[in-house]
């Protein structure tokens, strides 16, 4: 749920290619200039990998909140959870026992507080599969620069560190399992659309993530994206190319069209979201399909 703030040094990794480059120029001068940054796009396209590598930039705390249904603002801000008891026995007079109990209710502060104060960035990501009842209070946060904080006796709101930087992620609305965002939030930050990236920078990742050589990665970028180009271009994701890399190279399957074990492992990995673009054929057509792509039987139009 609530990840702990991390150096942003530990986010290595990031491929940067023009694609990706642009992007991040974009955003630095966004966020630079004191607004925050929405990336918002289908599954798997490197919404989150961006924010990171952006966060890595900015030289602060990073603080990862993951949204989700439950995400209340008991996890943002903090909450009341069980008890502490002191006890005090005062035993001054061997026969009497005067006995003081303290019982105190225990403050859970929520993670948002501490990067707040301190100008953490913030990487909220998938925040619209939070409820928007949860995400309002951004609304304060990003307009006056406060955080309100309920419950907790008289300290009734938490000023904003001047250095606060918060970078939201999101999918689509049509996504399975999120809420529509209440446009006053969209309003306060400057939304950029992340689409797949190009066949280059897709190589190039898988490349440098999984150790498979070049024509390797070309060879399985030109199958996805034959697959990829029936459907609304974004699925199968980039997370399937890497997925088929990384087996093969470690369980050092040949890849090459013909292979046995390299199309079976491709139908594994690559009939569900096919099967997502034509969901009227059976799971056994699907890998007709696939498999003719793989072994370049059919030409692509
Ligand atoms: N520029 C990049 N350099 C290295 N790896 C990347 C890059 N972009 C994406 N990836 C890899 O691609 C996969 C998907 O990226 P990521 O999780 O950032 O996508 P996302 O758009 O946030 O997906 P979702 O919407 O499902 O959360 C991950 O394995 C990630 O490490």
């Amino acid at each position: 749920m609530l990840n702990q703030p991390r150096k942003a040094n530990e986010t290595g990794g990031f491929v940067k290619t023009a694609f990706f480059e642009d992007i991040i120029k974009r955003s630095l001068r966004y966020l630079k200039a004191g607004y925050p940054v929405h990336f918002v796009g289908p599954s798997g396209v490197g919404k989150t990998s961006i924010a990171q590598y952006i966060a890595s930039l900015l030289n602060k705390p990073v603080t990862i909140i993951r949204g989700h249904h439950e995400l209340s603002n008991h996890d943002l801000i903090g909450h009341y959870s069980g008890f502490t008891k002191k006890e005090v026995i005062d035993n001054y007079i061997h026969s009497v026992y005067k006995t003081e109990q303290e019982v105190k209710q225990n403050w859970v502060q929520g993670q948002l507080i501490e990067a707040v104060k301190k100008g953490h960035v913030v990487i909220y990501d998938e925040f619209s599969r939070s409820r928007p009842e949860t995400n309002n209070i951004f609304l304060s946060l990003l307009e006056e620069k406060v955080l309100p904080i309920y419950g907790k006796g008289k300290e009734s709101f938490i000023k904003c560190h001047p250095d606060f930087t918060i970078i939201f992620t999101s999918n689509p609305d049509e996504y399975a399992g999120t809420f529509h965002t209440q446009d006053a939030l969209l309003d306060r930050l400057i939304t950029i659309d992340v689409d797949y990236c190009d066949k280059e920078t897709e190589i190039e990742i898988i490349r440098q993530k999984t150790g498979v050589n070049q024509l390797q990665a070309k060879e399985i970028v030109r199958l996805v994206s034959i697959l990829r180009s029936y459907g609304k271009e974004t699925c199968p994701s980039l997370r399937a190319s890497i997925m088929i890399a990384s087996v093969a190279k470690k369980m050092n399957i040949p890849i090459i069209s013909e292979d046995k074990h390299y199309q079976r492992l491709c139908l594994d990995v690559l009939t569900r979201p096919v099967n997502q673009i034509f969901p009227e054929l059976s799971r056994g057509e699907v890998e007709e399909f696939i498999l003719k792509k793989l072994v370049r039987k059919e030409k692509h139009p």
